[in-house]
């Protein structure tokens, strides 16, 4: 049985309001009010089956670490909610702050979390590849988890291990068996939104889902994130921290919640 999944959150300060993308209408992350939100009866619950044999590598790209999997095969999936299609599992990644009061792109009316995590998914029923979707219309569909500080998470621990071994930028280490399942909260309660990439080319194509409750990680977790850099080896010393986008105004959209 579920525990009630109401989230009341405690509001902090106003996000700073910053220019908005060239043109753009459906701009992410944005601050979720969830008194602005519509229960939407219709919205199912989603359904999530991932398999950690399709799991390839770790990549440090500069902007975060990407946890990178196989999408040659139809096996690490998302389906339902407000997704017409089954859209495939391609990486997942985190935002993080260099101190605890910031670090997650969305917010829940102004409560920022330490860090948030990205499973990014595309639409293997409408397009070929990745980088087609990307460009396209209902191309994208990317699952935010927010993170607190809390008890360790056991099975973040082997990605965390990993991640020395991609300390600079352009690093890569093979990384297998890891299953994304154990960082999807316990209570599927979302909401979700038409938004865009938080990175550049920052296109309008991802159906946003946003899951209601936060997974608890450690201090020394989201320490090993910290200790990641934006920089190659032999360069200067960036750590990778505030890697995160400004918040972008709503404009002409709605934000639904489930009621599970
Ligand atoms: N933070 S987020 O979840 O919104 C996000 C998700 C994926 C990407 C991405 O894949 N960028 C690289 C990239 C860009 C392209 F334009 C084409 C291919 C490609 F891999 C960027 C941001
Ligand atoms: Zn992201």
């Amino acid at each position: 049985n579920l525990l009630a999944c109401s989230q009341t959150a405690k509001p902090a300060n106003q996000q700073s309001w910053q220019t908005q993308i060239q043109g753009g209408s459906r701009q992410s992350p944005i601050d979720i009010r969830s008194s602005e939100s519509v229960h939407d009866p219709q919205l199912t619950p989603l359904s999530i089956s991932y398999d950690p044999s399709d799991c390839l590598q770790i990549w440090n790209n500069g902007d975060s670490f990407l946890v990178e999997f196989d999408d040659s095969k139809d096996n690490s999936v998302v389906s339902g909610g407000p997704l017409e299609n089954h859209y495939k599992l391609k990486q997942f990644h985190f935002h993080w702050g260099a101190e605890n009061n910031r670090g997650s792109e969305h917010t829940i009316n102004s409560l920022v979390y330490p860090a948030e995590l990205h499973l990014v998914h595309w639409n293997a029923e409408k397009f070929r590849t990745f980088d087609e979707a990307i460009f396209s219309e209902n191309g994208l569909a990317v699952i935010g988890v927010f993170l607190k500080l809390g008890r360790k998470h056991d099975g973040l621990q082997k990605l965390v291990n990993a991640l020395p071994a991609v300390k600079y930028k352009d690093s890569t280490v093979e990384f297998s068996n890891f299953n994304p399942s154990c960082m999807i909260p316990s209570c599927l309660d979302y909401w979700t939104y038409p938004g865009s990439l938080t990175t550049p080319p920052q296109t309008e194509s991802v159906t946003w889902v946003i899951m209601k409750k936060p997974i608890e990680f450690g201090d020394d977790q989201l320490s090993a994130f910290r200790s990641l850099l934006f920089t190659p080896f032999g360069e200067k010393l960036e750590n990778m921290v505030d890697n995160f986008r400004q918040q972008q105004p709503l404009m002409n959209r709605v934000v639904r919640a489930t009621i599970l």
